[in-house]
């Protein structure tokens, strides 16, 4: 059955979903860079549990342990997470999926004890799901069968609430018409194509890259070559070892930046392309650097400039101006 659940904004980095386990409520991340429904859990230290809520399978009358069954789960940042796998009822705005794998931690990393939510709920497709010893599906492909079209948009405006709607696209919060391109899943991604890219109006090419929808991810990350582009275009621009990334003076004027999602171009406004105050007048960049590699990852700033459908008939990713 088709629904639409809330993202509310957190910190700026991340949207959080109200989300029922178990008869338990936890404020999860939606994630379409990875594939593991994870959850805080009373098997963690309290020190690691402090200001969270989590879930206790004890508690729940619908739980079923898997006995022996482990997940460990690693993301680009350095962060992590690991423990073991039940199944539980899962309730997504008006989406249940009976017999979820719940990935109960065990340990989080410091990032998570810090960051604001209760655990993740991973999009991307179920063959990068890391529970051992056998692979566990998605919310998304559970609920697929249920749903009236096997996808899934996310809509994520800039300081304001939004929304994962399942099933349905919704015309309410989009304007124009959604583009789609086909993605190629071979590394669990939603991956296409991400050939070239523009800094304001002049043209570079990105020859071999590719780009992930990653609603797990804040910032847009691309490769040193665009980034230094970009940057070169900022006057009073650097990089900031101390900042971890490129920061200019809040008072500088910014390009825009586009990049292709297959053969059409997604184009950020200047406005996003300031994630806000580093320190003093100085502000940080939305672009930053993804590091080696010929993968762009296009996160939540890109997502506050474009509603975004996750189609798993092709597989396709559309993408529509909100
Ligand atoms: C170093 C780990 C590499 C990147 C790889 N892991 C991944 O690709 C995992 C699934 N995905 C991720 O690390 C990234 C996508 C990387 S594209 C190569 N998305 C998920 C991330 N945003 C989740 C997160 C959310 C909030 C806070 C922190 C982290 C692996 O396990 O091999």
């Amino acid at each position: 059955q088709d629904g639409s659940a809330t993202a509310v904004p957190s910190d700026g980095v991340e949207y959080l979903v109200s989300t029922v386990v178990g008869g338990q409520t936890l404020d999860l991340d939606f994630d379409t860079g990875s594939a593991d429904l994870w959850v805080f859990s009373s098997q963690l230290a309290a020190s690691s549990r402090s200001g969270h809520a989590y879930y206790t399978s004890s508690k729940s009358s619908t739980y079923k342990a898997l006995s022996g069954y482990t997940w460990d789960i690693s993301y680009a940042d350095g962060s992590g997470a690991s423990g073991n796998v039940g199944l539980d009822t899962v309730q997504i705005g008006g989406t249940t999926v009976t017999n979820q794998a719940v990935e109960l931690a065990k340990t989080v990393s410091s990032t998570f004890v810090s960051d604001a939510s209760d655990g993740l709920v991973g999009l991307a497709f179920s063959s990068i799901n890391t529970v051992s010893p056998q692979q566990q599906s998605t919310f998304f492909d559970n609920a697929q069968s249920s749903l009236d079209s096997p996808l899934f948009a996310a809509y994520l405006p800039f300081n304001a609430d939004g929304a994962y709607d399942f099933g349905y696209t919704d015309s309410s919060k989009y304007t124009g018409s959604i583009t789609y391109t086909s993605v190629d899943s071979s590394n669990g991604f939603w991956e296409y194509p991400s050939t070239s890219y523009k800094v304001g109006s002049t043209v570079h090419s990105l020859s071999g890259y590719t780009g992930i929808s990653d609603t797990g991810t804040t910032l847009i990350l691309m490769g040193d070559s665009a980034v230094t582009a970009y940057y070169n275009q900022v006057s009073g621009a650097s990089y900031s070892s101390s900042q971890g990334g490129y920061i200019f003076p809040c008072s500088a004027t910014l390009p825009t930046l586009s990049f292709k999602i297959g053969s059409t171009y997604a184009t950020i406004p200047a406005s996003l392309l300031n994630f806000g105050t580093a320190s003093g007048s100085s502000c940080f960049g939305s672009l930053q650097s993804v590091g080696s590699g010929s993968q762009n990852i296009y996160g939540d700033v890109f997502f506050n400039a474009y509603y975004g459908v996750f189609d798993a008939s092709g597989p396709s990713f559309g993408f529509a101006t909100i």
